[in-house]
């Protein structure tokens, strides 16, 4: 299902091929070609690139029949996606240039140590004279890693990068991945505070539950910058930007709608609390050993709080029962688990936001015929749902009123925010949560975040903007 662009570079002899051989052939064995690069023209045979788009499923099938040929020679195959991890994706970079000795002895030791004594004397300084202001680490132990599972710290690091990336490029947060080769949760614990004097926030990420509860509770509690597990809350904040755009497409009030929420993990968790926080009134916890039921007796503290809310249903039971009726289908499981039969026996004007990453619980093309409005976690379908969309602006706006944490009202306010970007006349199916290259999008965010943090008192420092 997934698309993969490959460039294949070929030497074409010109005698036995021609380029619309090539072509045809890429064409038939199921490749789109994109572009066409002239590496090398010589009196007997060229030189070229040939950048193709292919679904994973036919990478092979492509490549055998270039192969095939006659008067082919494959050279490479690379994979574009390959080539733009090389070296990694971020880097350090130094805000001036050391030109000369007096400038080595300004940033550097001697004088330094002025600065030094200045931030000994007085920590606050850090915020102006480090780069504490505005760094955020983005902290995981690679064992959620996307819905890929356990994969290790160093396998998670390039989900991580692209994390640091983003925060760059939308919010000109700095971001730096720190990957730790430890599960325990007080290594964890005791290792994030270790390193956080230079850092003004804490993003976690992609750390599996229930420990990613308790490591957050604690860090938020011990540490005095905000601490903030993406998964949870950043996942949790855009599905309900989406949601409230969702509702007013099919016109039904949230109060009504009945909502099933398969994976009850990290993601699942903060996706239940905050549509009760919303004030959804019919609420069905699925996770592998079926539902999660109001009465309900579970070891794990979050499952156990979600038994005793009682706008959680009593019915035990799984997926294929559980899914008759609903109005709201939210994934944040695994690939696949949500069948063609359970949407059809979806209330009428079904909801289905399939979030698992990088393949969501339906592939959207089978799921199309019969839901009203489809989200997706990816980039590549319409009405991405991804936390992307929130966790730049959401840390831009705390860094910039140096807010100690990010509480309720503040998550409350950037799903609102997000949500509001889309107006009322673009709003329809395809068209319910914005896209993460529009502006306003990092810009509302923070708005709406610095205002309701110096409402609740959370805020440290007014921006000049809102003084
Ligand atoms: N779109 C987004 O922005 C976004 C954000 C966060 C997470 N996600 C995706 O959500 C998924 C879960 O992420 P997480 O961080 O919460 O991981 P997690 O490991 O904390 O939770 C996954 C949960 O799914 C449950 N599960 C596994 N198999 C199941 C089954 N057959 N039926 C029902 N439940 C099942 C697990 O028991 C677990 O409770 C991943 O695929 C991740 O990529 C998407
Ligand atoms: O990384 C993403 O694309 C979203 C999310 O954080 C996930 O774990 O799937
Ligand atoms: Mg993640």
């Amino acid at each position: 299902m997934a698309n993969t662009s490959i460039i294949l570079r070929v030497e074409l002899a010109h005698d036995q091929v021609t380029f619309g051989d090539v072509a045809s052939v890429i064409s038939q064995a199921g490749g789109d070609v994109t572009s066409i690069d002239v590496i090398r023209v010589g009196k007997e045979s060229s030189v070229r690139d040939i950048t193709v788009d292919v679904q994973d499923s036919v990478e092979a099938q492509v490549v055998d029949a270039i192969k095939a040929l006659k008067g082919i020679t494959l050279i490479n195959v690379s994979d574009r996606t390959f080539l733009a991890h090389l070296g990694g994706k971020i880097s350090v970079q130094p805000s001036m240039p050391i030109k000369n000795r007096d400038d080595l002895s300004r940033v550097y030791t001697p004088g330094v140590a002025r600065v030094c004594t200045a931030i000994h004397e007085n920590p606050k300084k850090a915020y102006s004279l480090t780069i504490k202001r505005n760094t955020v680490a983005v902290v995981t132990d690679g064992t959620a890693v996307l819905g890929l599972g356990d994969i290790g710290p160093q396998a998670a690091a390039p989900v991580m990068e692209g994390k640091a990336m983003l925060f760059k490029q939308l919010a000109d947060v700095d971001a730096f991945p720190i990957c730790l080769d430890t599960t325990d949760t007080e290594e964890i614990i005791r290792t994030v505070k270790a390193i956080s004097p230079v850092f003004g926030g804490i993003n976690l990420e992609d750390i599996s539950s229930p420990r990613c509860f308790e490591i957050e509770a604690r860090l938020e509690e011990e540490l005095d910058i905000p601490v903030f597990h993406d998964d949870q809350h950043g996942t949790a904040v855009v599905m309900m930007a989406g949601i409230l755009n969702a509702l007013k497409v099919v016109d039904k009030p949230i109060d009504s709608i009945r909502v099933v929420v398969n994976g009850i993990g990290a993601a699942g968790v903060s996706v239940c609390k905050m549509l009760l926080a919303a004030g959804v009134q019919r609420l069905v916890p699925v996770d592998r050993d079926g539902a999660i039921v109001r009465g309900g007796s579970y070891d794990q503290p979050m499952w156990q709080w979600l038994a005793e809310q009682p706008q959680v249903e009593a019915v035990p039971g799984g997926l294929d029962q559980l899914i008759a009726g609903a109005d709201v289908f939210i994934g944040v499981s695994r690939a696949g688990l949500l069948k063609v039969e359970h949407v059809k026996a979806m209330a009428k004007d079904p909801i289905v936001f399939a979030l698992a990453n990088p393949q969501p619980e339906i592939d959207p093309e089978l799921a199309a015929p019969y839901v009203r409005v489809m989200a997706t976690g990816r980039s590549d379908y319409p009405n991405q749902i991804n936390n992307v969309l929130c966790f730049p602006g959401i840390f831009r706006g705390a860094l910039d009123c140096r807010a100690h944490r990010i509480n309720e009202a503040m998550k409350l306010a950037a799903a609102r925010a997000i949500a509001s970007v889309v107006s009322e006349e673009e709003l329809n199916e395809l068209y319910i949560i914005p896209s993460i290259f529009n502006d306003h999008v990092v810009q509302n965010v923070r708005h709406a975040v610095i205002e309701a943090a110096i409402k609740t008192g959370v805020a440290n420092r007014i921006p000049p903007d809102f003084r």
